[in-house]
């Protein structure tokens, strides 16, 4: 007998699990539709030429490989809140936000949950959007805190329940904590519009609630990463002072460098410094310190007008093919004269579509075509291909009608 002796077997992840069932898979149609990492139209991995421009540069400066700090790679950080808020940003000019390196957007939204729980309280609230991305809820329980959710998707329309969403805010208690995703919200693929945004703004500086904004796609979900900051611009113009949890992973193909930003806006700099001081406590005892190749290469990307202009091209080249990704699988399913709407595909947004597909409708599509995607219906559709859209639609047609 050992101490691990009893421990039982843990279920798979819902996400990632589903990619081992696809890999056992030994059909030659299966297609994998799951996690949320892009692929080129030949089904593979994308690197980024300017991310491989990076690499050489770093190479050649033949850099050391000491610890950085507990904060991470200084002018990494710097970069990266420009990137988020504007290199003209104010509050950025003022000193006033904080920010760390972290190991990517996980690492950035479970420093905020400790955070979150040793200043506001064990137990405290923080609300998610439903649906949210699937790993919100454990980060932020892991971290201590109460999750509630705020009303977001209308199964009717399938479409934001904006309504339900400001009734949500509303009703909270002042004070509350709210994660929002910036922009390509995880599963649905739908964004407030800049207008939905003001409001929302508003309506949560009348209750004094705080904005966590969640931002895992910035540039990869319009193609233009000003665009894509809109939301998160729009809060601080408006005097909200945001939290921000950014992730380099998709916008620049770094999935496994674990590359990411958490930034707090504060009041003025002495407070900056004081929040900056409790983050490196959270940090320090977590994992101490990040590593430094992945905020190496965003460096040399960002901090040159060249590469970073080579990389906004080819983040928009990303965006675009999956932009036509959606007109191809929305018009195959017309093209099959499906019974019902899927208008939904084209208007959504970023990595994911959110197709209403019900579970059962989802695994018989999988037993039937051997075709891999989450249970609630979201299709990754970096997985599908000039070669594979036709067959998916037929798959799906084949189920729904
Ligand atoms: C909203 C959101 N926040 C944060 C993250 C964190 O990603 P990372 O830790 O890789 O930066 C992700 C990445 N999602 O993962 C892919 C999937 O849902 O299949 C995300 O979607």
């Amino acid at each position: 007998m050992s101490v691990w002796s009893e421990m039982p077997m843990g279920p798979p992840d819902p996400i990632l699990g589903l990619t081992d069932a696809f890999n056992k898979d030994t059909d030659p149609r299966k297609v994998s539709l799951g996690v949320g990492a892009y692929r080129g139209d030949d089904g593979k991995p994308f690197v980024l030429n300017s991310v491989r421009k990076a690499e050489k540069l770093v190479l050649d400066k033949s850099l050391n490989h000491e610890y950085a700090g507990i904060a991470g790679v200084p002018e990494f950080t710097k970069l990266s809140l420009a990137f988020a808020y504007g290199k003209d940003s104010p509050a950025l000019k003022e000193n006033r936000v904080a920010g760390v390196q972290t190991l990517s957007g996980t690492g950035a939204c479970r420093v905020m949950g400790e955070l979150l729980a040793r200043f506001r309280g064990k137990g405290s609230a923080i609300y998610v959007p439903n649906p949210t991305w699937g790993n919100h809820i454990p980060i932020m329980q892991n971290a201590g805190l109460e999750v509630k959710k705020y009303r977001y998707f209308n199964p009717e329309t399938v479409g934001l329940d904006f309504e339900g969403l400001l009734s949500d805010v509303q009703a909270a208690a002042d004070e509350s904590v709210f994660l929002l995703h910036a922009c390509a919200h995880n599963p649905t693929g739908i964004d407030p519009t800049q207008d939905q945004w003001a409001e929302l703004s508003k309506l949560m500086k009348t209750k004094r609630h705080t904005a966590f904004f969640d931002c895992a796609y910035q540039g990869f979900a319009s193609g233009d990463a000003e665009h894509d900051a809109w939301a998160i611009r729009r809060f601080v113009a408006d005097g909200h002072c945001i939290a921000l949890a950014q992730s380099f992973a998709k916008n620049f193909g770094l999935y496994g460098e674990r590359i990411g930003a958490l930034s707090v806006v504060c009041n003025d700099q002495e407070e900056a410094a004081r929040v900056g001081s409790q983050l490196k406590i959270v940090i320090r005892p977590m994992y101490s310190n990040p590593p430094v190749y992945g905020a190496r290469l965003v460096t040399e990307i960002l901090s040159d007008d060249a590469l970073s202009k080579e990389w906004s091209g080819e983040c928009k080249a990303m965006a675009d093919r999956i932009m036509a990704m959606r007109s191809g699988l929305r018009g195959h399913l017309e093209g099959l004269k499906s019974t019902r709407s899927w208008e939904h595909i084209t208007d959504q947004i970023g990595m994911f579509c959110y197709t209403g597909l019900t579970q059962e409708e989802v695994l018989k599509i999988r037993e039937d075509s051997h075709i891999y995607f989450t249970n609630d219906g979201r299709i990754s559709m970096a997985g599908l291909t000039t070669s594979n859209v036709e067959y998916v639609a037929e798959s799906i047609f084949a189920v729904t009608g």
